[in-house]
């Protein structure tokens, strides 16, 4: 028998009700996929694409208009209990009573999802989360990043097979954003599978098996990472030329060329059509002496931006 996917989402339809007479905001117009399991699955979208509402949706949160939403095999309607047993979420505001502690507040959500006191292993998830020297500490006194890791131990209680995470990283420094990547590839590799938003394209290229993308309530892509990386067909050279020029060379091969300053200059051709040697012969045919070359790979956000920007379908 196949195995059901950690998320089965059909024929999703979201319309807000309508603040006056309107016909109200149509945030998700009818989106299907799965997320497979054991996947790190990466959701990303413009602003207002939908994203929230879909993780909301997910949570129980928001109401759908339409359509079905299986989590691990359990239908969120017919089987809400298994259903919300099977998903863990995190928000992305963090918001803690500042007077518990990290382990108050894992017994506490323990308690509110009925997790039996012989069953619960909040030290266990502290330890996970790299908290447990925390453990007795006033919330109020934990970082940032302290915060955001308990966070995750607190969506996890229940040892929920799948974790949904909105935004992990928003507004986080360099470092902090590493040390959850950590912590999130740590959780898949014990066999979570986990879903997130972000805004972070480096991050989606890094952490995700596959990625989906939504543009206005719309399904846009659905591929594993490199899959979608290979959809971009844009390749860029930047070249060192021996002399300063004001205009940059221009030819209908190349899709693009600008004169970036110290002599430098860039131009991106579709590799599916020439290579670099014959960017560089064309370059010298116009009499440009080259001193230096690299070459840069055409990454996620090329791919993202020629995606959303045409709302072509893939
Ligand atoms: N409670 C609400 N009532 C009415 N419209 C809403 C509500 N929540 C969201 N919307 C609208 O639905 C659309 C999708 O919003 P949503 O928050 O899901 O997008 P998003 O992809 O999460 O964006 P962001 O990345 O900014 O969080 C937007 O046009 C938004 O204005």
């Amino acid at each position: 028998m196949e195995q059901t996917p950690a998320i089965r989402i059909r024929d999703l339809v979201k319309r807000y009700a309508p603040a006056g007479s309107g016909e109200g905001k149509l945030a998700l117009g009818g989106v299907s996929f799965d997320v497979p399991r054991g996947q790190v699955f990466g959701l990303l979208g413009p602003n207002g694409a939908g994203k929230s509402t879909l993780i909301n949706t997910l949570a129980g949160m928001v109401m759908k208009t339409s359509g079905t939403i299986e989590i691990w095999g359990h239908d969120i309607d017919r089987d809400r209990r298994d259903a919300k047993a099977s998903i863990g979420i995190v928000p992305q505001e963090v918001v803690f009573d500042p007077f518990f502690t990290p382990i108050e507040v894992l017994e506490i959500q323990a308690g509110l999802y009925g997790v039996p006191k012989a069953q619960r292993r909040s030290m266990e998830l502290l330890k996970a989360v790299h908290l447990d020297d925390k453990a007795h500490a006033y919330a109020r006194s934990l970082s940032g990043g302290m915060r955001r890791r308990l966070l995750i131990a607190k969506a996890m209680v229940h040892r929920p097979p799948v974790l949904v995470l909105d935004e992990p990283t928003a507004g986080v420094d360099v470092e902090l954003r590493r040390q959850l990547w950590e912590l999130v590839r740590e959780l898949n590799d014990e066999g979570v599978t986990v879903v997130l938003t972000t805004h972070y394209l480096e991050e989606a290229e890094q952490l995700c098996d596959r990625i989906a993308i939504i543009n206005h309530g719309q399904l846009i892509a659905n591929k594993p990472t490199r899959e979608l990386l290979d959809m971009a067909r844009e390749k860029i050279v930047v070249l060192t030329l021996d002399r300063d020029i004001d205009t940059a060379p221009q030819h209908e091969l190349f899709r693009r060329s600008e004169v970036l300053g110290d002599r430098r200059i860039e131009i991106a051709y579709d590799k599916d059509r020439m290579n670099a040697g014959q960017v560089l012969g064309l370059v010298h045919e116009l009499g440009l002496g080259i001193v230096d070359v690299s070459t840069r790979e055409a990454d996620l956000e090329d791919v993202f931006v020629a995606l959303t920007s045409s709302g072509r379908s893939s």
